[in-house]
Parts: C-alpha cells; structure tokens; sequence
C-alpha cells in the first residue's frame, strides 16, 4: 500500500517527540483517524546511525499486532521527511496522567502492569526486547488501556548494542549499567527489571534509584532501593521479587502475570470467586 501526504487531512499538533512532530490526521477517502509522526531527514542524519535506527524500528513496529503496542500502518516519505502513520490513543501521554495524579491507586497501577506483561509476553515471544520500558514511552488509549509506544526497540537477544545513555538512567538494569564487561550482552530479563521500576513508580509517584546520575548507577548496580510501608505487601512483594541483581532469579512474564497482587486487582468479580486464570 503505497501512502502520501495528499491523502491526509493534518489536525492539531499533539505534541513533540525526540526527534519530531505528532499531528492529528484523518484519512480523506476512509475519514480513519491516526497519528502522523513527522521526522526530518536533516534531524535523523546528524544522529549517530539515528536514520538505521529508525528504519529498523519501521521494520519490527510494522508487523505488531496487540491491544497494548502502538500500530505503526505505514510510512513514507519525501525529500525532507520521514512520515509515520500511527495508530491514535486518545488519552495522551502516561507520564502526564502519572505527574498529574502523583501516583497511580493499587488496582490501576496492578492493570498497567497486567497490561504490560501481556505485551512484553507477546514480544519476547518475537524475540523482540523492548529495552526501554519507562512511562514516557506509553500512551493511553481512549478507554484507559495502555499502548507501548516508543520505537527504540532492539530484535535477538543476546544483543550488544551499545546503548547510547541518552536520557534517564533510572530505568537501566544492573547488567546494562557494569560498564566493566564492555561487551554489554543482555537478554529478554532486562524488561522484566524495567517493569519492576515501573511498578515502584506507578505506585510511589518517582523510580526506586532516583539520584544524582552517579549514585542512580550505584544504587542500581546494589539494587539499593526503599519501599515505603504504604505500599501494601502484595506489591512490595511483585517489586522485590522483579528488582533483582540476577537476571534469571527475575520473575518470568507468566509469574508476574499470576502474581497475587496482579490476580486480586486484574480478575473480573464474577471469576473472582472461582480464582480462574487473570484477564489477558
Ligand atoms: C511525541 O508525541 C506526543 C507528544 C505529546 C503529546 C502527545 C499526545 N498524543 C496523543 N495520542 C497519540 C500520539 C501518538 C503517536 N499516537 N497517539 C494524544 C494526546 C492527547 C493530549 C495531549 C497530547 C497527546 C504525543
């Protein structure tokens, strides 16, 4: 299907990304609502390798189906820029409502992350990591679901990309932060770390190594965080048990997904009673 700037009819800007613009757009002939990402070629050519990345990220974002990742339907271009056509989530940015709201009640914060597992299940199943889990790169869609939106994801796992520390280093997993081993190899596990600072910080309202840059990194490197007591102890537990130094003693997707914490938030009342397996 071959896609161009006529077909579309540009609404308000949403807002701007690292390395462009989002505009409301709707299809002239279908009226089908979308995201119109715009990046500038002249942008992506400075960039190290940026304009690779983002074609590589086309390729993986392209062939995703799930209710909790963002749709990429197509793209093209001319000579200046680079269009993504994406998929709409009405409610914006998580990191907004996240600000906005402090921190997220226990059932909410439970579905985010049930909601997560099941899309970081559905990639690791791809062999995609995502490796770059943080609120940031979530939207919400309009009935409150989340959809993973960032493009920065990496395919086959082990993978040695050196990953360029741009941004917050909170979300890091220790393994990721031992410059020491130069080749940084890693594996799926590095999102289920990620997922347990997600946690911490959809229920407390700031990550769990939150410092200066220098300590964040010592702190991870000892997994040196505090739970403050108000965190009931199902997801203190959830926490703990993903906030761990050894990859492999990490909960896998399936644990996470059939943890307590998760179960009595994330199962529909009338299944409650019989503690069948949780939504999807
Ligand atoms: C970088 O993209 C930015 C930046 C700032 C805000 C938004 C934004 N996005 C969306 N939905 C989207 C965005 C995409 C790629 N698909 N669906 C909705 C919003 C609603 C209110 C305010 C802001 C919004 C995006």
């Amino acid at each position: 299907k071959n896609f161009h700037l006529g077909m579309f009819e540009i609404g308000r800007p949403l807002g701007k990304g690292k390395f462009g613009r989002v505009y409301l757009a709707r299809e002239r002939t279908s009226g089908f609502i979308c995201a119109l990402k715009v990046l500038y070629k002249s942008e992506l050519q400075q960039g190290s390798g940026v304009e690779k990345q983002v074609r590589r990220e086309i390729e993986i974002q392209s062939n995703l189906r799930h209710p909790n990742i963002l749709k990429l339907y197509g793209h093209f271009h001319d000579s200046k820029r680079i269009f993504l056509i994406l998929e709409y989530a009405g409610k914006g940015e998580l990191y907004k409502h996240l600000r906005r709201e402090g921190r997220f009640p226990e059932w909410k914060a439970a579905q985010y992350i049930a909601q997560m597992a099941s899309a970081l299940k559905y990639l690791h199943r791809k062999h995609v990591i995502h490796r770059d889990i943080k609120p940031e790169n979530i939207l919400v869609g309009i009935h409150g679901e989340i959809k993973i939106s960032d493009f920065g994801w990496s395919v086959h796992a082990p993978n040695n990309r050196r990953k360029t520390l741009c941004g917050t280093l909170d979300y890091l997993p220790p393994e990721m932060i031992r410059s020491g081993s130069k080749e940084n190899w890693y594996n799926e596990k590095v999102d289920l770390w990620s997922l347990g600072v997600l946690t911490y910080e959809f229920l407390v309202g700031e990550a769990p190594f939150e410092d200066t840059p220098i300590m964040t990194q010592r702190r991870i490197a000892k997994a040196d965080m505090t739970i403050p007591q108000w965190v009931s102890k199902e997801a203190q537990d959830l926490i703990k048990r993903l906030l761990v130094l050894d990859p492999e003693k990490r909960l896998s997707l399936d644990e996470v997904q059939n943890h307590p914490w998760i179960i009595k938030h994330c199962v529909k009342g009338e299944r409650a009673a019989n503690r069948e397996k949780p939504l999807k």
